[in-house]
């Protein structure tokens, strides 16, 4: 149940969403991915541009706010969400010069957002049960595109639901982490969160760069990490995580998207 008593508001929630986005980019070290420590296995990256991308989205993520306030879960609602969807894809480019930071997160915490603007007092399973019937409606501004996204050529390759797949699912890996993060203490907790997901997300971003077997070979590895009792941030292992994702190329990019956004939800005392 909702902690804060007044209703949420479009301009609350969005800058919640940036804040989690930034969270998430600070958080260190994390294997692969940019962070305040490194840029991971990325080049055309780095802290600020995270930062810079993360403030981008908040005029967008403000109207997909606004959008779903209340509104009932519809094509004409998907049809917004979409097209601000878009919107806040330009912003993101316009503001990285045309890197992609944050394309998935876009689309995950629309969505959420989406879902905890549907009513005065969300719980967490009203937020995923409506972004999720929200994802599994198709989108019907969507323009003709005939360039495969990375996401798409792995579906097509190894049959990996991605980004959307999560999504229409009802979150499922997202709900894990709030409740790794729900059941620890401390800074640990987070990294646990962080671990559940690089333990089990079928990240596309990981095996667009190189193939299926890494990703299963990263997954193996965070969940041995998992059933070691010790503080993740001095277990020795948790730095060969972060070494094999620099050797092998790895960057789970969905993996910190669910991240941010188990913070987010997080912040409205969402963990059950
Ligand atoms: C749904 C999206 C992310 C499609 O992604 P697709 O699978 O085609 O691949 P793409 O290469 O574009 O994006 C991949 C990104 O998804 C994230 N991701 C990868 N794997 C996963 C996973 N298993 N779970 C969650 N996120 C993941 C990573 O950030 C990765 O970089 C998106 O591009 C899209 O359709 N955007 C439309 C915007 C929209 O409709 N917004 C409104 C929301 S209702
Ligand atoms: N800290 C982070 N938080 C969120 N995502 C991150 C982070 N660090 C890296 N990423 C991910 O890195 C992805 C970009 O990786 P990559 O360069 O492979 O992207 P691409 O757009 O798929 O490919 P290319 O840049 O080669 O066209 C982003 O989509 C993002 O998901």
């Amino acid at each position: 149940m909702l902690a804060m008593t007044p209703p949420l508001t479009a301009l609350t929630v969005a800058a919640q969403a940036v804040a989690a986005l930034k969270w998430e980019v600070r958080f260190s070290p994390k294997p692969g991915l940019v962070d305040a420590q490194s840029t991971g296995v990325h080049t055309d990256m780095d802290l600020a541009l995270f930062l810079k991308s993360a403030m981008s989205l908040q005029p967008a993520l403000t109207s997909a706010a606004i959008a779903s306030h209340e509104a009932p879960v519809d094509l004409t609602l998907r049809a917004q969400l979409g097209s601000i969807g878009r919107q806040a894809e330009q912003a993101m480019f316009a503001a990285t010069n045309g890197v992609n930071t944050h394309k998935g997160a876009i689309w995950t915490f629309s969505l959420l957002i989406a879902g905890l603007m549907g009513d005065e007092q969300p719980t967490l399973t009203t937020v995923l049960t409506r972004a999720q019937a929200l994802a599994q409606l198709s989108d019907p501004g969507l323009p003709m595109v005939t360039a495969k996204s990375h996401g798409q050529v792995v579906q097509q390759r190894y049959r990996l639901p991605g980004a959307k797949g999560e999504a229409q699912a009802g979150f499922p890996h997202l709900r894990q982490a709030l409740a790794m993060v729900e059941a620890n203490t401390g800074a640990d907790r987070w990294y646990r969160g962080l671990l559940s997901l690089l333990a089990t997300v079928d990240d596309t971003n990981i095996v667009y760069r190189s193939d299926l077997a890494t990703l299963r070979a990263f997954q193996t590895q965070a969940a041995q990490l998992l059933t070691d009792p010790q503080p993740v941030l001095t277990n020795p292992a948790y730095q060969r995580l972060c070494q094999f994702a620099i050797d092998r190329r790895i960057s789970p990019g969905g993996s910190a998207d669910l991240f941010a956004a188990t913070y987010f939800l997080t912040q409205f005392g969402l963990t059950k």
